[in-house]
């Protein structure tokens, strides 16, 4: 298969978020030199026609995925109807619009929650709807389902070339630092960095910290989507991770001593745990010729240095 041409015009939905963001500054990095994006205000993604009418002015020859209503445990579990409703419109808009539009190649993000509560692990890329869903996530694991089917639809009817990834846990630069609605992560760091800086002697986690969890630095997935837009064209989705996990609780402890902070850890198990684990079985992208670089150790540091950098800026999303 050819690779995309450096010089095709490329739309980045959602390009200001965590992973659109790494996916325009690895297309740059590759040599793109005709990249679209639009802030909400500009284009909100949700508007059918409004994104028809983007694509009639724009034109692009290929399209990422990466806007989404996105959140941590607690805040998939408590606004339900947002991640399910807002996701299945804003994804039926962005791709069934690049379809009309004639866009060449799309490539849409899912999640590994939609796998099964209890797939055997690691988990490959058939255990899909093989068991029910994880309850806390289960909305927004629906909508990602249909987002997967609606590429495979297109494909199938129209010979649509949709492609779909699913990713692991992600993290990095540009992330989202919410106290209740991120993810782990994010909400570890800004709670180490007020602690050391409150001269907090205890901090707060949600639940037993005995789950466990992947973690992929961003770039690395950025990298990876770049490199499946090049050499993939096909129905099967495609897990993106690192084939390793952690405790929630080893986490805790990484992000400590990246922040610096020296007191106790509490856990509150009226917060939720959510599954108990979800590692992505990455065989499959291996074979197409892509590795995860970045050690988790070296990526939480680096996301430390990174927010204690922007803080206080209007960079650092809170
Ligand atoms: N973060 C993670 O751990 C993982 C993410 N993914 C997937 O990656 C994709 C991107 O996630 P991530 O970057 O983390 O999320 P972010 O929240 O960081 O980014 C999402 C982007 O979409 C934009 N957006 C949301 N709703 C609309 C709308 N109605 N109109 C226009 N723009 C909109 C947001 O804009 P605004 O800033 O204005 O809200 C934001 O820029 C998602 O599909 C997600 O499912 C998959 C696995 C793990
Ligand atoms: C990417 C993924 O993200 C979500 O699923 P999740 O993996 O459960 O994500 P999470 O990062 O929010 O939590 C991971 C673990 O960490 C524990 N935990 C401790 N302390 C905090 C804490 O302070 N904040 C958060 N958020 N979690 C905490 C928390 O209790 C849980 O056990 C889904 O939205 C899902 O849809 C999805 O796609």
């Amino acid at each position: 298969m050819a690779p995309v041409p450096r010089d095709a015009k490329v739309y980045v939905a959602g390009h200001q978020g965590l992973v659109g963001g790494a996916i325009w500054r690895a297309l740059q990095g590759a040599g793109f030199t005709n990249l679209v994006g639009r802030s909400r205000e500009e284009l909100d993604l949700t508007d059918e026609a409004a994104v028809d009418a983007f694509y009639a002015r724009e034109r692009p020859d290929y399209v990422y995925v990466a806007a989404a209503k996105v959140g941590g445990i607690l805040a998939n579990d408590t606004y339900p109807a947002d991640f399910l409703l807002d996701n299945l419109r804003i994804q039926t808009a962005v791709i069934t619009g690049a379809h009309r539009a004639g866009v060449r190649k799309l490539l849409f993000l899912g999640s590994s929650c939609i796998y099964p509560k209890h797939a055997p692990q690691p988990m490959t890329e058939d255990c899909l709807l093989t068991g029910p869903l994880e309850p806390t996530n289960e909305w927004y694991a629906v909508a990602k389902i249909a987002g997967i089917k609606t590429c495979q639809a297109l494909r199938r009817q129209h010979g649509f070339d949709a492609i779909a990834v699913m990713p692991t846990n992600l993290y990095g630069p540009g992330d989202n630092f919410h106290p209740t609605n991120s993810h782990v992560l994010p909400a570890l760091i800004r709670r180490f960095v007020e602690a050391k800086e409150s001269g907090a002697k205890e901090v707060t986690c949600w639940g037993t910290g005995r789950v466990y969890r992947e973690f992929l630095h961003v770039d690395d997935l950025a990298a990876a989507c770049v490199h499946l837009m090049d050499v993939y064209s096909d129905a099967g989705i495609v897990n993106i991770g690192t084939g390793t996990d952690v405790t929630i609780r080893e986490l805790t402890e990484m992000v400590q001593a990246a922040v610096g902070w020296e007191g106790r850890i509490v856990w509150d198990s009226s917060k939720p745990d959510g599954t108990p684990r979800k590692l992505l079985d990455v065989s499959k992208l291996t074979a197409l010729g892509w590795k995860a670089q970045v050690p988790l150790e070296r990526g939480v540091a680096e996301t430390v240095a990174w927010y204690l950098k922007n803080q206080g800026s209007s960079e650092l999303r809170l």
